[in-house]
């Protein structure tokens, strides 16, 4: 069971994610077990305060490392030499992706710091995290909705987390590709009509129209990714037929 502790000052804004749909789900089979902790509770000052001004002045305050180093340090039961991964959330950090996300599913344990404020004593970054991650180039209050994001991408890549009718193998980057289009019934909505291919019941021919939509979806829209991955021969013929058709 992957174990998922969470370092925040806001524990309360974890209610709503980790308690529906699959995250819940995923905890009730003991796939994974949540445990969200308000750092606070570790300063070792009588006011409980966890940050200060920044040493050299200007605007904000900046988080104070010992009660995080403490929090991480009682997780680990004390153990200083135990391995987890202790993840920073940071807009300066490395981009979240799916491959990331893949990574970080085959761990036992992540920690999740949450920044808030202006940000956090650098010493955090430099001697007690083993990633920084951001969840794209904006800035955010605090690092709770980044640390869900993530925690939802892992979540759902964990073995028995997803049926087989849900399963994570095609989606989007999984491949390397966007995903292809899907529709359900009606077949005829509205005079919106649904491509005969799929309502064939060819399997082939429908797993082909699968794999060039996706392809297609990928060129018109991702092109970058198809940089990044080894296409078959197969699939080399039909994105030329694709950008023939596109370029007429
Ligand atoms: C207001 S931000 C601090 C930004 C910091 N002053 C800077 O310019 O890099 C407060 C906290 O929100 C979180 N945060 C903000 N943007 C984020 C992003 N794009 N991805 C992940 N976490 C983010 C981080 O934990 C950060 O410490």
């Amino acid at each position: 069971m992957m174990k998922i502790d969470v370092l925040t000052l806001f524990p309360e804004m974890f209610e709503g994610v980790l308690g529906h749909s699959i995250l819940k789900k995923a905890a009730e089979k003991k796939a994974v077990h949540y445990n969200v902790i308000n750092f606070r509770e570790f300063s070792d000052n009588k006011h409980q305060t966890v940050d200060d001004y920044p040493y050299g002045g200007g605007a904000g305050m900046v988080l104070k490392p010992q009660p995080i180093f403490d929090a991480v340090k009682a997780i680990n039961n004390n153990n200083e030499e135990k391995k987890s991964r202790v993840i920073l959330l940071c807009p300066q950090g490395e981009r979240l992706n799916q491959k990331k996300a893949e990574e970080l599913a085959k761990e036992e344990h992540l920690i999740f710091i949450c920044g808030h404020y202006e940000g956090y004593d650098e010493r955090i970054r430099e001697h007690l995290v083993t990633d920084e991650i951001s969840i794209g180039d904006y800035v955010l209050t605090g690092g709770e909705l980044g640390a869900m994001v993530i925690i939802d991408s892992v979540v759902r890549l964990l073995p028995e987390v997803l049926g087989n009718e849900e399963s994570h193998q095609k989606d989007s980057f999984s491949t390397g590709l966007l995903e292809h289009p899907h529709y359900t019934r009606p077949a005829d909505f509205r005079g919106m009509k649904v491509p005969e291919v799929i309502i064939s019941g060819n399997h082939k021919n429908i797993e082909e129209w699968r794999a060039k939509e996706s392809l297609r979806r990928t060129l018109t829209r991702r092109p970058d990714l198809l940089k990044e991955i080894d296409l078959t021969k197969e699939q080399v013929k039909w994105l030329e037929e694709i950008q023939k058709n596109i370029d007429n």
